[in-house]
């Protein structure tokens, strides 16, 4: 694949732990990427469950795309470490690494070659078994069915975006790394893009990223926000205000949380960031003395209801895009 991102300084990732307890997909901890001296992203963790869309929202040089590299293990961090269903994805080999499957900005894509050859290449690359099936599935998943035979060049814009994403999704992997999957298409095309990504979804965990807050919105469960190369936010695409952001010193346990009186559901988004779901009819402050009682040290209860353009605009204040 022609790959022209520089390498950044780098430090090669610690010896993976096994710890995946709530089993985790995957773990990203305090990542960081120096590009000759600038810092593109410092101390990013994220740990994505399977079947959950987590969509990547900042201003342009925000650190997105830089972000997702890390994630999809296409250039090792300069700190940190990714670690994909519990194994150090840079130290693992080809095994772990096809679990993934990636899209970058601008995609891969021989101009060329005819769609169906090019998939078939794709899923070969990466001992895909019964190829020629995966491919097929794969045509038909992204409704490519009617370009297999063309020439990479001679397909719009949405439609080498299709192409770009069949290539990450030919091998089946657990995960997919969408780098702005929707820039530059039209509202048809957008569309189109929009219910392939839906129909992901469940069988596939997917990362993705955008500058545009209504697109993280309607396609991802929930959101990081990025701006200067930090998270500035994360939680749900929804904000209702039944739902509860929760930090503590400590990692709770997950069935002791979820257990407690009013809680009827606990998701840890990192291993001191949980949300917290109320039953109906709870009131919040009973359920803090309660969370405050426990051993893990609670260090911030925010009820949500706030809306999440508030939260983007508040988060990026006062910065605009970087180059
Ligand atoms: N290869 C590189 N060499 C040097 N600096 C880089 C390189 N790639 C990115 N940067 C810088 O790192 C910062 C983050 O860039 P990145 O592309 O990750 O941001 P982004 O949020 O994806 O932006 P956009 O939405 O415009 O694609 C920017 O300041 C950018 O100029």
């Amino acid at each position: 694949m022609p790959d022209s991102t520089p390498t950044p300084e780098c430090r090669t990732a610690g010896p993976a732990d096994e710890d995946t307890a709530t089993a985790p997909l995957l773990q990203a901890e305090q990542l960081s990427c120096r590009y000759a001296g600038h810092t593109a992203l410092e101390d990013f963790s994220l740990t994505v469950y399977p079947g959950e869309v987590v969509g990547l929202l900042g201003p342009n040089g925000a650190g997105k795309s830089t972000a997702l590299k890390l994630l999809a293990g296409v250039m090792p961090p300069s700190d940190g470490r990714v670690r994909l269903a519990g194994r150090d994805l840079l130290d693992r080999g080809l095994r772990y690494r096809r679990q993934l499957g990636y899209l970058p900005e601008r995609p891969p894509l021989y101009p060329e070659m005819r769609v169906r050859a090019y998939l078939r290449f794709c899923a070969r690359l990466r001992h895909t078994p019964q190829a020629a099936a995966a491919v097929d599935t794969a045509l038909a998943e992204c409704g490519l069915e009617s370009v297999a035979g063309r020439r990479l060049d001679q397909l719009s814009q949405g439609y080498r975006q299709r192409v770009g994403i069949a290539q990450a999704i030919v091998h089946r992997p657990a995960l997919i790394v969408l780098d702005e999957p929707t820039v530059g298409l039209d509202p048809l095309q957008l569309q189109g893009i929009r219910t392939l990504i839906r129909r992901l979804r469940g069988e596939h965990a997917i990362i993705l990223s955008s500058h545009i807050l209504p697109e993280i919105q309607a396609l991802a469960d929930r959101v990081v926000i990025l701006n200067r190369g930090r998270i500035c936010h994360q939680g749900p695409t929804h904000t209702d205000a039944d739902w509860i952001s929760a930090r503590f010193r400590d990692r709770p346990d997950a069935s002791a949380l979820g257990g407690l009186p009013g809680i009827a559901q606990a998701k840890p988004l990192t291993g001191d960031h949980w949300q917290i779901r109320l039953s109906p009819g709870t009131a919040p402050e009973t359920v803090l003395a309660e969370v405050a009682a426990q051993d893990w040290g609670l260090l911030a209860w925010q009820p949500g209801g706030d809306a999440l353009e508030q939260i983007f605009l508040k988060a990026t204040e006062g910065t605009g895009d970087t180059p």
